[in-house]
Parts: C-alpha cells; structure tokens; sequence
C-alpha cells in the first residue's frame, strides 16, 4: 500500500498566508502544495461574507485542478468604521490596492478617531473541500483582537500586521516572531479548529 500523502492544494495567491500555512499545517494528514505551483487564475469574490468567498475560492482551485482543497478568506473589522473594511479589507483602496495603500488608508479614516476606540479584529474563515462538488466543506473561524495604532511598526508578516497593535504582547502582529503570531493569530485559531474537524471526520483521532 502506498503511504504516500494524498495531495491538496492550498487556494491562495497571497503570498504572507502560504508562509504561515507552512507552519500551520505541519502536521496536516496531506502533502499541501500552493495553487501557484498550479498556474491557477484567482476566483472572482463575488460574495458579502468570508464564509462564502472562502467556498469560491476552495472550490475554484479543487474544479481546476481535481485535487482536494485549503482557502482562507479574511479580514480586518474595525469598530469605529463600523465593521469596514471587513470583507473588502484587500480591496479597500481599490481592487487592485497593496498593502501599503490599505495601510495608509486605514490610518487616515481613524486619523481623528481616539486610542480607546481604535479597537479591531482581524477574521478568518477556513475552509476545506474534498473536491469541487463536496457537499459537506469543512468551515472553520477564528478571531483575533487587537488595536489600530497611529503608526506602523515590524517588518514581518503581511496586510495589516505593522498597524495591528496586540496588547498581550505589547507589539505589533509584524513585530510578532511567526509561531507566536500563528498561535494569537484568527489563522492559527481557525486552523487548530479545521485540524479538530479533520481528524474526526476521518478518523484519525487514535
Ligand atoms: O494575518 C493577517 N495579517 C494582516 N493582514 C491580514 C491578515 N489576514 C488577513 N489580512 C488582510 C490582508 C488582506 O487585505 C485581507 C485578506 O483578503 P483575502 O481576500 O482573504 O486574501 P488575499 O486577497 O490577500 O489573497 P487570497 O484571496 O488569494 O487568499 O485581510
Ligand atoms: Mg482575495
């Protein structure tokens, strides 16, 4: 019998996320292999929750490539703008906008908005399909909260991490060295929950 890993591709073309799946699944029950190796266009997210841009995104890459899949949708909420950017959070200075920019962006909404209310949480929805047509995904969320500061700090991670303040820690999310950022992080928790579901659904709990 072969003991090969059975092969599954990881749906995202952001670069920062497939750093800290890396790590993130290390001990995953599959051979994960981005879905650059694949040369696979990005999905269109059409929807208005994480939850379901997760799904098109997961199912896109399984229907192109016909192997099970991994997509993370998520995004930073900020509760003086009302839950913006939210969804849109990788769009928020325009479709095509970099990090940088949304950064900029963000700081200049809150510029007159106190410490005290700069509180935010980043989101993340998870989810795992075992091929296109999967009736029953796998969908996992994590959250984690944090602060807006006035100004960046940290050169690792990725999005929104120089401006995410974590109190805990008293750093930035870029400041944070990448296991402790994986295991505070709304990837990490969702991440711990999808290995939970996984291992029940295929049984490898003993
Ligand atoms: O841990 C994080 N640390 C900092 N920023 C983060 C984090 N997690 C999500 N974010 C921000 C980045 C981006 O502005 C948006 C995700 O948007 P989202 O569409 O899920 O990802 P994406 O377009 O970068 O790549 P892809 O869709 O191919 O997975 O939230
Ligand atoms: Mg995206």
């Amino acid at each position: 019998m072969s003991t090969e890993k059975q092969k599954i591709v990881l749906a995202t073309g952001n670069k920062g996320k497939v750093k800290e799946f890396e790590r993130l699944l290390e001990n995953f029950p599959y051979e994960v292999v981005p879905q650059s190796a694949f040369d696979l266009t990005d999905a269109d997210e059409t929807g208005t929750t994480f939850v379901e841009n997760a799904i098109i995104k997961a199912r896109h890459a399984a229907k192109l490539t016909g192997l099970a899949a991994i997509a993370d949708d998520s995004g930073l909420a900020v509760d003086a703008l009302g839950g913006e950017p939210g969804v849109y959070s990788s769009r928020y200075a325009g479709n095509d906008a970099s990090d940088q920019q949304n950064v900029d962006k963000l700081l200049q909404a809150l510029a007159n908005v106190a410490e005290e209310n700069r509180t935010a949480r980043f989101l993340c929805v998870i989810v795992f399909m075992q091929s296109a047509e999967d009736p029953t995904p796998i969908i996992c969320q994590g959250e984690w909260h944090g602060h807006i500061s006035q100004v960046r700090r940290g050169e690792k991670g990725f999005g929104y991490d120089p401006v995410f303040w974590v109190s805990s820690q008293n750093q930035t999310a870029a400041q944070l060295p990448a296991e402790v950022k994986n295991r505070l992080s709304h990837r990490g928790k969702a991440m711990a929950k999808l290995l939970d579901c996984l291992s029940d659904k295929l049984g490898l709990m003993d």
